[in-house]
């Protein structure tokens, strides 16, 4: 077995990324080791066919030289987790962290000066390749390195780097998060529509192909998201009054600002 990418976490988001890599073809099953304490999720991570062990004293020894490690477990434990990796830390190997707020100093620290660290900021639609992905790389990183790093990622999505560490707490607040917030507003559409007197089923149906035809359109059509909105509203008719609501007094704006600032901050919290 010639293990290219060892995976530390296998829940929410770690699964998301395996299952693109592999529902891709990026990686062969046999390339790819998890490491997950959780029984049920190592056996998920099985049935896409990547082996698995519980902790990292469970990494076949010998000649097992990833090139990549993906640190994906809660910020709460990183440092922890990281540590177990130390002996990885010659330089061989790329370390590749998802964890918000964690910084590169304290992955540098642990893992020591040879070791080429990548920050990533992914999202869960990686799972079906729509994910959004953003790096930050320490000079250790090599382009060979990146170009690999950036092809795997690509399979989950779109890719892009940052060159300022500091912006990753804003990257994990719009696009790290923000997923939640979509399905967070489909839930209120949904809700809004049965209130409005449409069945549950009906209601769901709406409100989920509203947002996925909205974005779709946004983002195929290249279009501003403004004259997109324009198009949609008659004068004096039915959605000028929503939006009246909406927008009046910059409420929804102002209610996003708040909600992504507060993720940011929480970000930087995460980190020290
Ligand atoms: N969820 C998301 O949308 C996103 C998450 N992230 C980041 O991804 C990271 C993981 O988040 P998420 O997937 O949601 O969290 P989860 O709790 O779903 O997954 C983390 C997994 O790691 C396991 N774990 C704990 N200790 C170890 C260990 N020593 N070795 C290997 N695995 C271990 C946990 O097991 P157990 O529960 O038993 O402890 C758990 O199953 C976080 O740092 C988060 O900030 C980044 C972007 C988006
Ligand atoms: O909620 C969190 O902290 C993680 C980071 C971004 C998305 N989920």
């Amino acid at each position: 077995m010639t293990v290219k990418v060892m995976l530390a976490g296998c829940g929410n988001m770690g699964y998301a990324m395996l299952s693109g890599w592999l529902k891709s073809g990026k990686l062969r099953p046999g390339e790819t080791f998890v490491i997950e304490p959780n029984a049920e999720l190592r056996a998920r991570a099985k049935a896409l066919g990547s082996e698995v062990g519980s902790d990292a004293g469970e990494i076949p020894t010998g000649a097992v030289v990833p090139t990549l490690i993906v640190l994906a477990v809660k910020p709460q434990v990183i440092r922890d987790v990281t540590a177990g990796y130390q002996r990885f830390g010659d330089g061989r190997t790329t370390f590749l962290s998802i964890a918000a707020g964690t910084a590169m100093a304290t992955f540098e620290e642990i893992l020591g000066e040879r070791a080429p660290i990548i920050r990533c900021m992914p999202n869960t639609p990686a799972s079906i390749g729509k994910g959004m992905m953003v790096t930050f790389a320490n000079e250790r990183v090599s382009d060979e390195t990146l170009a690999f790093v950036a092809d795997l990622l690509s399979a989950s999505g779109e890719v892009a780097s940052i060159n300022d560490e500091r912006l990753m707490d804003a990257v994990t607040a719009v696009s790290g998060s923000g997923p939640a917030y979509i399905f967070h507003f489909i839930e209120c559409l949904t809700a809004a529509a049965e209130s409005a007197g449409l069945p549950a089923e009906t209601a769901k149906l709406l409100a989920m192909q509203t947002v996925y035809g909205a974005a779709s359109l946004a983002a195929e059509s290249g279009e501003n998201p403004g004259v997109l909105r324009q198009q949609v509203t008659s004068p004096n008719g039915t959605t000028a009054a929503a939006l009246a609501v909406l927008m009046g007094e910059d409420r929804l704006k102002q209610l996003v600002t708040e909600a992504v600032e507060a993720a940011k901050l929480r970000s930087i919290e995460l980190g020290r």
